[in-house]
């Protein structure tokens, strides 16, 4: 169930043109909108496109500073500098409690959202407060113009009364944040549209690099696939950029993946089912194998037995499992507290060991319980590459350095396998910049 869009194609069209503007609307663009066999609309190749072209440019509708626990906070909310200074330091000087730029205090784009800030009463004036941050991306469609207001509209939104609790925590840091009923759903139904469409990820603002959450109203009309055809990445703070991760057909649909790529099928539209509200039929989750990569595969818990299971049907969260080797059967439930385990028993060593016992885990005492093409084992490797190419005071020996370019090559391979072409991960594990 979404909160429905009425706006017809050709309206959305138009509204679309006039978000773009001058600066970012093509003449002869690469794509276009059309309804979708996947789901509602969604965005389509006008002529072929090759590996790497752009094919949108885009700047966010709305978009803010991502404001996560684990997240610094000494970026401008309004241009995203770096800021320099303590918690107190870094504040806005008209006192709204937002980290802000002297430049920006007193731009046309703060000035309102400071006032609304400064009216609703910070509780504590001296600090910034994650959960208030976060929302600055909503309420900024406080500011939006009637036409903008209404391509806002235009997109789906799925509502999820979880979602309030955003508003909740927000509201929780000042001393009269707004009552106004009309205000709040307002609110609710931009964090229903964000859920639905926003992307978060890193940009680099002059050379410094800051998390953001941003609504853009064409970039998020693309449906998902779990192998996509298309890669994005964030440009000077608030643009994003769509590319090509394989040659892309004229009037073929163009799509994005909303999950990890390396999931299994069952991680990843559990993922969905939670996030998203949909379950994906896309042809690698129709293939139990995954294009025999195997990304679900556990030991068969049968006795005596060394072969792999993997999921049975394909349309289920709560699939059957088989062995390849003696066919036993074991259901979902057992499976999944197997499944449990080698995620909790990796994940726990992930976060506690060096580089080097990790090494040694993953090399000698995972393949014990968790076959070697299971995902997260998978991801085990692929977080040593990123630590390992991160810059550390741990010393590595020539054995170590040849295990970080074996697992390199055994992921490029899955990718290979999966038809990811030239994807994101792809070439983070190519120039080791994870
Ligand atoms: C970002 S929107 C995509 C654009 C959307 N189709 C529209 O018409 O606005 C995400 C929503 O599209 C739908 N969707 C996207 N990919 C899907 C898929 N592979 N299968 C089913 N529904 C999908 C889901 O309802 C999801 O919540």
């Amino acid at each position: 169930m979404s909160l429905k869009f009425n706006t017809s194609l050709e309206d959305l069209r138009n509204l679309v043109n006039l978000h773009l503007g001058a600066k970012f609307l093509e003449t002869d663009p690469n794509w276009q909108v059309l309804d979708s066999s996947i789901s509602g609309r969604g965005l389509f190749a006008r002529r072929d496109v090759n590996v790497g072209d752009v094919i949108l440019r885009e700047p966010a509708l709305l978009a803010g500073p991502k404001a996560g626990q684990s997240t610094n906070i000494n970026t401008c909310a309004v241009c995203y500098c770096r800021l320099e200074g303590n918690d107190q330091e870094i504040l806005c000087k008209n006192g709204c409690t937002m980290p802000v730029c002297e430049m920006c205090c007193t731009s046309e784009r703060h000035v309102g959202e400071c006032k609304v800030f400064r009216k609703w009463k910070p509780k504590e004036n001296g600090k910034v407060n994650r959960p208030a941050l976060r929302i600055v991306s909503i309420i900024r469609c406080l500011f939006l113009n009637e036409d903008q207001h209404k391509l806002l509209y235009a997109l789906q939104a799925n509502p999820d009364k979880y979602y309030k609790a955003e508003v909740q925590m927000a509201a929780a840091c000042f001393e009269e944040f707004t009552q106004n009923k009309d205000v709040l759903n307002y609110f609710y139904r931009t964090i229903c549209a964000f859920n639905t469409n926003a992307f978060e990820g890193s940009s680099c603002v002059g050379g410094h690099e800051v998390l953001i959450r941003a609504l853009f109203p064409v970039a998020g009309l693309m449906n998902h696939q779990c192998t996509p055809n298309a890669n994005h990445h964030f440009e000077n703070g608030e643009t994003i950029v769509i590319t090509a991760a394989r040659p892309i057909k004229e009037g073929e649909e163009i799509v994005t993946s909303y999950s990890k790529i390396l999931w299994s099928t069952l991680a990843r539209n559990t993922f969905m089912k939670l996030t998203k509200q949909f379950e994906c039929c896309c042809p690698r989750c129709m293939d139990p194998t995954e294009n025999g990569t195997y990304l679900s595969a556990l030991f068969c818990r049968q006795q005596g037995c060394k072969g792999i299971m993997i999921p049975v049907q394909t349309k289920t969260l709560q699939p059957d499992w088989r062995c390849l080797t003696c066919e036993s059967v074991f259901p979902h439930s057992k499976m999944a507290r197997y499944q449990d385990f080698a995620l909790n028993t990796i994940n726990n060593r992930i976060n506690a060991c060096s580089i080097s016992d990790m090494i040694t885990f993953i090399n000698d005492m995972c393949p014990r319980f968790c076959p070697p093409s299971n995902y997260v084992l998978v991801e085990a490797k692929l977080n040593v590459i990123w630590r390992m190419s991160r810059a550390t005071t741990e010393v590595f020996t020539e054995e170590q350095l040849k295990c970080k370019d074996r697992y390199r090559a055994e992921l490029l391979e899955l990718l290979e396998k999966l038809g990811a072409g030239e994807c994101t991960l792809k070439k983070l594990i190519t120039e080791e910049r994870l």
